[in-house]
């Protein structure tokens, strides 16, 4: 570590150092406010370069998509410094922003590459403020130490709610008659307009929106049935189908809700549209893989399919505005958007103020977490692993974070290195190849910290460390 200069560790935050240090990366004038009314000291370590005072106040959070208000209030009174944005920013750009932030928030829309990541060099925690988390390349960020956390199910019932009304709106053809009228036209029909009661939804997927939505179409009188590749438990008098194609022939609305996955695209293809009920209706609002428009547009001209609605496409633009559509990528936007009884909304199954600001609150509070204790509980790629909350009052005691690789003889080497202080308390556990190790220490002083960093930072199975103190 070149740069070292242990004077500089003689300051007024109680020798606090920073161990991170890409050029710019964190401010070196700490911020005394913050100082004052947090006791946490931080130090991240993955490009280590110089030691220097670090605050809470140096932290650095850049926040995509219109994150909810909600959030940015607590990271503010966290102390970190905010920067926001509402839409998502194209690649070059967010290559720029990213450079230097130690915590990214972003929603669906942005693309966390490898080839974007890989310029991420204080980045320790990534937010997906949605449920989704296949926008960023899990595998990377677990293998360069990245914790990445999401909001399970807090816009489930937002979503559930949509599809409701999509299931009535389909049957009804509300969305033509709308339209018919907001351009003058009186066309009061009953030709192919059905109740929804005692008709068949099949869902396929019966997790968290899954499985909310059945007991709300029951409740409107339409029998469930599902189909997933795991056996769950149904709700109400809902019926798993062994099958997807058991379910396609039996039911009079198919709606989707499952994750993108090689395994999901294109689930609902010709042969699938074929097999389903002459008049049925299909609704997508999961992931725009999973559902082939262009076999969608044949099954729907052939008079299969009597309506569809969709929330979400195979390619979503960045932000709001005209050209939704770009036409070189989706050669069948004029098709589409020509047909009878389609339903389009731009991806706002999850856009309700309730769902966002529950999002914005679970998100923020999970990365603030991460960020100051190192508690990986609810992180979608990492083990979880969490300790009681450090004692900052004491003096000489050290929490360390160590993400490394999951191989024997780790916690030998790391405990050899804190054998000479007293271990208050440890916590170790692996997910695949990754492994996760936190354990707070006692009687240890500022050349120790050091010492301890610079042996830690030596191991072979380090990936990344983090100092609290
Ligand atoms: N439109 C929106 O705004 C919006 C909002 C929230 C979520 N979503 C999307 O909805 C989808 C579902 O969300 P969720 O919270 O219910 O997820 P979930 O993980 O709770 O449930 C998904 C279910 O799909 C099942 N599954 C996975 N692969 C399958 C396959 N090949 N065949 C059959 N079943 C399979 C899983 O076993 C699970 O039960 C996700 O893609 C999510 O991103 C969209
Ligand atoms: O994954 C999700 O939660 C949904 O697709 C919603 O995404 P959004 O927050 O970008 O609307």
């Amino acid at each position: 570590m070149s740069g070292l200069d242990i004077d500089n560790l003689k300051n007024s935050f109680q020798n606090a150092i920073n161990l991170s240090g890409s050029p710019g990366a964190v401010s070196t004038s700490p911020t005394q406010s913050f100082m004052d009314t947090l006791p946490r000291r931080m130090s991240t370590s993955k490009h280590a370069k110089v030691l220097k005072p670090f605050s809470t106040g140096d932290m650095k959070i850049l926040l995509l998509e219109n994150v909810n208000q909600t959030a940015i209030a607590i990271f503010k009174e966290q102390g970190y410094q905010v920067e926001f944005y509402k839409s998502s920013l194209p690649e070059e750009e967010l290559i720029k922003k990213i450079e230097d932030v130690h915590a990214v928030g972003i929603r669906s829309k942005t693309r966390l590459t490898a080839n974007v990541l890989k310029h991420a060099k204080n980045l320790v925690v990534i937010g997906c403020f949605c449920i989704g988390t296949n926008q960023v390349d899990l595998d990377y960020a677990t293998n360069h130490g990245i914790a990445v956390f999401n909001s399970p199910f807090s816009n489930s019932r937002s979503v559930a709610e949509l599809v409701i009304a999509e299931i009535i709106s389909l049957a009804r053809q509300l969305g033509d008659r709308s339209i018919e009228l907001h351009t003058g036209t009186w066309n009061k029909v009953s030709h192919k307009c059905w109740e929804v009661r005692g008709k068949t939804l099949g869902i396929i997927g019966y997790g968290h929106i899954g499985a909310q939505l059945s007991v709300l179409a029951e409740a409107m009188g339409l029998h469930v049935l599902y189909y997933d590749v795991v056996t769950i438990m149904a709700l109400g008098t809902a019926k798993q189908v062994p099958t997807l194609d058991e379910l396609l022939k039996k039911s009079d609305f198919v709606t989707c809700h499952v994750p993108a996955t090689p395994e999901t695209k294109n689930m609902l293809s010709a042969p699938q549209f074929a097999a389903m009920k002459d008049g049925a209706y299909v609704i997508n609002a999961s992931r725009g893989t999973v559902i082939d428009i262009p076999a969608l547009v044949q099954a729907c001209k052939a008079n299969k399919i009597a309506g569809a609605a969709l929330d979400v496409f195979p390619h979503e633009p960045g932000k709001n505005g005209a050209g939704a559509f770009n036409d070189d990528l989706n050669n069948w936007t004029s098709e589409l958007v020509s047909l009878p009884n389609i339903i389009l909304t731009p991806h706002i199954g999850g856009s309700t103020e309730e769902a966002q600001s529950a999002i914005g609150v679970e998100v923020s509070t999970a990365l603030t977490k991460y960020i100051n204790e190192g508690n990986s509980v609810g992180s979608v790629n990492f083990p979880e692993v969490s300790l009681r909350s450090l004692d900052y009052d004491q003096e000489n005691t050290v929490r360390v974070l160590y993400i490394h690789h999951n191989v024997p003889g780790v916690l030998k080497t790391v405990n050899n290195i804190l054998s000479n202080h007293n271990i208050e308390k440890q916590f170790s556990d692996s997910n695949g190849d990754i492994a996760y190790l936190m354990a707070d220490i006692s009687n240890v002083n500022q050349s120790d910290i050091k010492d301890i960093y610079t042996e830690l930072n030596q191991t072979d199975a380090k990936i990344s460390i983090r100092l609290l103190y």
